[in-house]
């Protein structure tokens, strides 16, 4: 099991000397795994531990507290996927006023060096750190010969269409509802994390119960109807057909709410952490004239997802261990 680590203070003993790959890795996308995988690589080859030194919140929160970012791998969410890539622990380095103050220098010293005490740093080619972006590759690198540990720099990954995958780009296809295209490029199905919530109880008096779940508000899913997995604590999967709007046909207002109709399941679920996995967007949140209607159609929606689960296949390991 990964072990997460709030990077405080030097590393237990059983993980220095380790393999690092070092970066913010919001998404856990095919680019962040090519990296991911090199320093895995690395690890293997040296018999050493392969960790992830990675910083919380995104600096890009830090630095623009008031612009939001829509995160698309929470620290939990993260930690999972790194857990089944294989790495033995993830360092979750608080972004601070005094992280973003050190020099490049500082960086390496007090937290490569005495916090972690690596014995090879894997990055991407664009990584840079410490006070105004000071530190790039070829600084890492000079001082990976100083130090005495090792660098990989790893190049930009292309999907099969050569265009440079990009977490920025995953929450655009998010935003628009494209959750195919934004799993070709994460090489998993983008997948949230939250525990189930009371609703008004109407759902189960129209014969689709649904477990609700908010999401952040920073998150910008399109609205409307998905097909998905359900994945229940206790990590039984489930396939199911989920809403995430404002229910224009029973109440107009509020914050969205993702509400998934668990298919041939009639426990209850209150309380819960479970997650859910987006494979298909079926259509936009409509207003009915009536709750007939509505039903009527969410039991075409029904339809539709179980049939297009059914042909589902996992797009890569990883994958397969998040959604199948
Ligand atoms: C597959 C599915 C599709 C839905 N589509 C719509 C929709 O198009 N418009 C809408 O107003 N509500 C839609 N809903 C939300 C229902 O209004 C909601 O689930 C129902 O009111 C039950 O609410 P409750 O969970 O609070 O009891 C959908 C729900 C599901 C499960
Ligand atoms: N097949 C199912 N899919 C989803 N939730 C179910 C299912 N069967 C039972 N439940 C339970 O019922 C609750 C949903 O019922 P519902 O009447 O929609 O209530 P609420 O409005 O509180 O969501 C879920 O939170 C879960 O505890």
């Amino acid at each position: 099991m990964l072990e997460r680590i709030a990077g405080t203070g030097p590393l237990p003993e059983h993980l220095r000397d380790g393999v690092v790959a070092i970066g913010n890795f919001d998404g856990v996308h095919r680019g962040h795994q090519a990296v991911l995988e090199t320093a895995l690589a690395e690890a293997r080859q040296r018999n050493r531990p392969a960790l992830v030194l990675t910083f919380n919140p995104h600096p890009r929160k830090f630095f623009r507290p008031r612009s939001p970012l829509f995160v698309l791998t929470p620290p939990e969410m993260k930690a999972q996927l790194l857990n089944n890539l294989g790495f033995s622990a993830v360092v979750e380095q608080a972004f601070t006023d005094d992280l973003s103050e050190k020099s490049a220098e500082a960086f390496i010293t007090s937290i490569l060096r005495d916090n972690l005490g690596i014995c090879h740093a894997v990055t991407g080619f664009n990584f840079h750190f410490g006070k105004d972006r000071e530190g790039g590759p070829e600084f890492l690198t000079n001082a990976g010969r100083r130090h005495g540990f090792g660098v990989t720099l790893v190049d930009a990954f292309r999907d099969e269409a050569a265009h440079i995958i990009s977490s920025s780009g995953i929450r655009q296809l998010l935003a628009q509802g494209h959750v195919a295209e934004a799993a070709g490029q994460l090489g998993y199905r983008f997948t949230v994390r939250e525990t189930v919530i009371n609703g008004q109880k109407l759902g189960r008096t129209l014969g689709f119960p649904t477990a609700n779940m908010r999401l952040p508000e920073s998150v910008e899913l399109r609205e409307g109807v998905y097909a998905v997995r359900f994945r229940r604590a206790d990590g039984s999967l489930h396939d199911g057909v989920a809403s995430f709007g404002r229910r224009p046909t029973v109440d107009d207002n509020g914050a969205p709410l993702l509400e998934t109709f668990v298919f041939d399941f009639s426990d209850s679920l209150y309380g819960e952490d479970c997650s859910v996995s987006f494979f298909s967007y079926l259509r936009g949140e409509e207003k009915f004239n009536g709750l007939d209607e509505l039903v009527a159609q969410m039991r075409r929606d029904e339809q539709e997802a179980r049939a297009l689960l059914a042909g589902m296949r996992p797009l890569s390991a990883l994958d397969a261990s998040v959604s199948f």
